[in-house]
C-alpha cells in the first residue's frame, strides 16, 4: 500500500495561531512526543524571524534522531542562512524555502512579475541546495494561481532538485475537487515529477482543509502537512489526526497508509493543548471529548449491544483508554440500568422504574449526571427531607487583594441561631467552611455545579451539589437570583438530606435486597 508521509508543521504553522507563542523548551517536548508519533517530517520552526526562534529550531534540530528536522526559510539568502545555522547538528536537515505564486500575491505583495517569481525561487532553490542536502520548495497561494504557472514553476524545482513541491492552499479557498485537480494536472504535465515528492497543505478557512488533503492524496500527493489538533494561522491547518484516522478506517478507499503509531494521538493532542492554551473543543473530530463520548439512549443501548453500531474506530486506536456513555436527559433505560450494575446495584424493574424517574428529574436540571449523583439518587430516602437547619443570613466579603470571608447564620431545629465566619479559598469556600463550622459536620463536597435556569440578568442560578460522608453520599439543590446564596442553599440543604439519612441509614430502602 502507498506510503503517505506526514509533514507536522505544529512548531511552525501551528505556533503562527494568535496567541500562541511556544519557548525553545515547549517546542523541545513536543518534538521529541512527535517523534513518538512516528512523524517523519517536522517543521520547527522559522529561524529568520527571529534569534529565540532560530536557537528553539537548533534545539529542536539537535534533539530529534527520527525525524527530518526542517526550517522555513523566504526566498532570500539572510533566511536561508538563518537555517543552515539553525539546522547545524540536525541528523537529517531539511530547508524549506517558499514564495508565493497567485497573481494577488505577485501584484500587492511581492510586487513582482512571473519571470521574476520564478528566477527568485530558481536562485532561492540553488543557493539553499549548495548548503543543506534537500529543499522543498512550496508555492504559497498555489490554490489561486493559473495552472499553467504553476506547471512552470514545479517544472523548474524538478529540474533545480527539489526533493518536494508543495502545493499550498494557503487561504482555504479551494474544494477538494479543485485541490484534488490541480495535483491530477501537474501529475500529468510535469515533466520528470516522479523526481519529487508532491505535497498538499491546506488551511481551514472554509472547513475543507481535510478534506482537500484527502482530495490531494487521491491525486497523487505524496505527502501531506497539518498539525496536530488542527491549529494554525486563522482557521488553523489540517488536523493531522483527521487525515491519519481517515487513512486508517477508510484504508479500502484510499488505498494508503502512513507510518504514525496512532496509539500516541490522544497524548499528542492534550501536550500541544497544554502548551499551546489551544483548548480542543469537545466536538472535534478524533480527539475532542465527545469524539467517544455517547449520550442519547437509542446510541447507548446500540453501543451496548455492539459498538460498531456507533463508533466507526475504537478509542483504545488512538490511545484511549474507552469509550463514554454520558448519563444525561437523552439517555435511556438501558444505559442507566448498566451504570447502576457498575455501580453494583440491581434493581427490579419496579426499583428501576422509580429511580430512573427521579434520575431524569435530575438530568433535566443538570448537564451531566455524574455517579455520585446517581448513588445519592439510590440512597435517597423518599419521603421529604426534615430541615434539620435552614439558612437565616449570609454577608460575604471579597476584594482581589484580600482573603474572602463569610458570615452565615443557620437556626437549628430548636430554633436557635448559629452565628459564624470563616475564610477560604474563594467566596462559595468561605461560606461552606462557615456553614461547616456552624453545623459541626465534616463533609466532602465530591461534586458542585451551577447553571443559570431563566434568561437575561436577573436569570436564576440553580447550584447542585454531592456531599459525601463516610460513604454516604447526598445531593442538594438551591436556587437564587444570586449565585452564592443558591451556593449556600444548596449546601444547606445536602447538610440536612445527609444528617436525615445518617439516621435512617438502617432503615433506608434498600435497592439491592
Ligand atoms: C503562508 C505563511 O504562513 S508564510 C510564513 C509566515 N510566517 C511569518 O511571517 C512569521 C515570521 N515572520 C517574521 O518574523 C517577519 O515577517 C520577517 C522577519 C520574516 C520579516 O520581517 P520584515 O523584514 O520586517 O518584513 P515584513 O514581514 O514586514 O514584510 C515581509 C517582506 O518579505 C517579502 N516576502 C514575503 N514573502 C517572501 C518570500 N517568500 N520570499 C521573499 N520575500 C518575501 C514581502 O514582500 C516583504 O518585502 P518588502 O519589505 O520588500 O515589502
Ligand atoms: C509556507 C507555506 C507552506 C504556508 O504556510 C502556506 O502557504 O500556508
Amino acid at each position: 500500500m502507498r506510503k503517505i508521509y506526514i509533514f507536522d508543521t505544529t512548531l511552525r504553522d501551528g505556533e503562527q495561531s494568535p496567541g500562541v507563542n511556544l519557548n525553545t523548551r515547549e517546542k523541545v517536548e513536543i518534538a521529541h512526543q512527535l517523534e513518538k508519533l512516528g512523524i517523519d517530517r517536522m517543521e520547527a520552526g522559522f529561524p529568520a524571524a527571529s534569534p529565540g526562534d532560530l536557537a528553539a529550531v537548533n534545539a529542536v534540530a539537535k534533539a530529534v534522531k527520527n525525524s527530518t528536522v526542517i526550517g522555513l526559510s523566504r526566498a532570500r539568502e539572510q533566511d536561508i542562512d538563518a537555517v543552515r545555522e539553525a539546522l547545524k547538528g540536525a541528523q537529517d536537515p531539511c530547508i524549506h524555502i517558499f514564495l508565493a505564486t497567485s497573481p494577488i500575491h505577485r501584484q500587492h505583495k511581492l510586487r513582482m512579475e512571473k519571470a521574476q517569481v520564478l528566477e527568485t525561487a530558481r536562485s532561492a532553490i540553488r543557493y539553499g541546495l549548495k548548503y543543506l542536502p534537500k529543499v522543498e520548495f512550496s508555492l504559497e497561494d498555489a490554490g489561486r494561481t493559473e495552472l499553467d504557472f504553476v506547471v512552470e514553476m514545479v517544472t523548474m524545482a524538478v529540474q533545480e532538485g527539489a526533493s518536494v513541491v508543495n502545493i499550498p492552499d494557503t487561504v482555504g479557498y479551494l474544494t477538494p475537487y479543485e485541490y484534488g485537480n490541480i495535483f491530477k494536472h501537474i501529475k500529468e504535465n510535469v515533466v520528470d515529477v516522479d523526481k519529487i515528492q508532491l505535497s498538499a497543505h491546506c488551511h481551514n478557512d472554509l472547513g475543507m482543509a481535510t478534506a482537500n488533503t484527502l482530495a490531494a492524496i487521491l491525486n497523487g500527493a505524496d505527502q501531506i502537512e497539518g498539525t496536530i489538533n488542527g491549529i494554525g494561522e486563522r482557521a488553523g491547518n489540517t488536523a493531522i489526526e483527521e487525515i491519519a484516522m481517515a487513512l486508517e478506517t477508510r484504508q479500502e478507499f484510499f488505498q494508503a497508509k502512513t507510518s504514525l503509531q496512532l496509539s500516541e494521538i490522544s497524548r499528542t493532542s492534550r501536550l500541544v493543548s497544554r502548551l499551546t492554551g489551544m483548548v480542543v473543543p469537545g466536538n472535534k473530530a478524533i480527539v475532542g471529548a465527545n469524539a467517544f463520548a455517547h449520550e442519547s439512549g437509542i446510541h447507548q443501548d446500540g453501543m451496548l449491544k455492539e459498538k460498531t453500531t456507533y463508533e466507526i474506530m475504537t478509542p483504545e486506536s488512538i490511545g484511549l483508554k474507552e469509550s463514554k456513555l454520558v448519563l444525561g436527559k437523552h439517555s435511556g433505560r438501558h444505559a442507566f440500568r448498566e451504570r447502576l450494575i457498575e455501580l453494583g446495584y440491581e434493581l427490579s424493574e419496579e426499583e428501576l422504574n422509580r429511580a430512573f424517574g427521579q434520575f431524569k428529574d435530575l438530568a433535566d436540571k443538570k448537564k451531566e449526571v455524574s455517579d455520585d449523583d446517581i448513588l445519592a439518587l439510590l440512597e435517597e430516602k423518599l419521603a421529604d427531607t426534615p430541615e434539620v437547619f435552614t439558612l437565616k443570613t449570609m454577608f460575604v466579603t471579597f476584594g482581589n487583594e484580600t482573603t474572602p470571608s463569610a458570615k452565615v447564620s443557620l437556626v437549628n431545629e430548636e430554633g436557635q441561631v448559629i452565628e459564624t465566619e470563616a475564610e477560604g479559598n474563594g467566596s462559595v469556600d468561605a461560606i461552606y467552611n462557615a456553614i461547616d463550622e456552624a453545623s459541626g459536620e465534616s463533609v466532602v463536597l465530591s461534586d458542585y455545579s451551577i447553571k443559570s435556569v431563566t434568561h437575561g440578568k436577573d436569570a436564576l442560578g440553580e447550584v447542585h451539589v454531592v456531599l459525601t460522608q463516610n460513604g454516604l453520599s447526598v445531593q442538594g439543590r438551591g436556587v437564587s437570583t444570586d449565585i452564592l446564596e443558591a451556593s449556600a442553599r444548596a449546601y444547606v440543604d445536602a447538610l440536612n438530606g445527609l444528617i436525615d439519612k445518617r439516621k435512617n441509614y438502617s432503615n433506608r430502602v434498600d435497592y439491592n435486597s
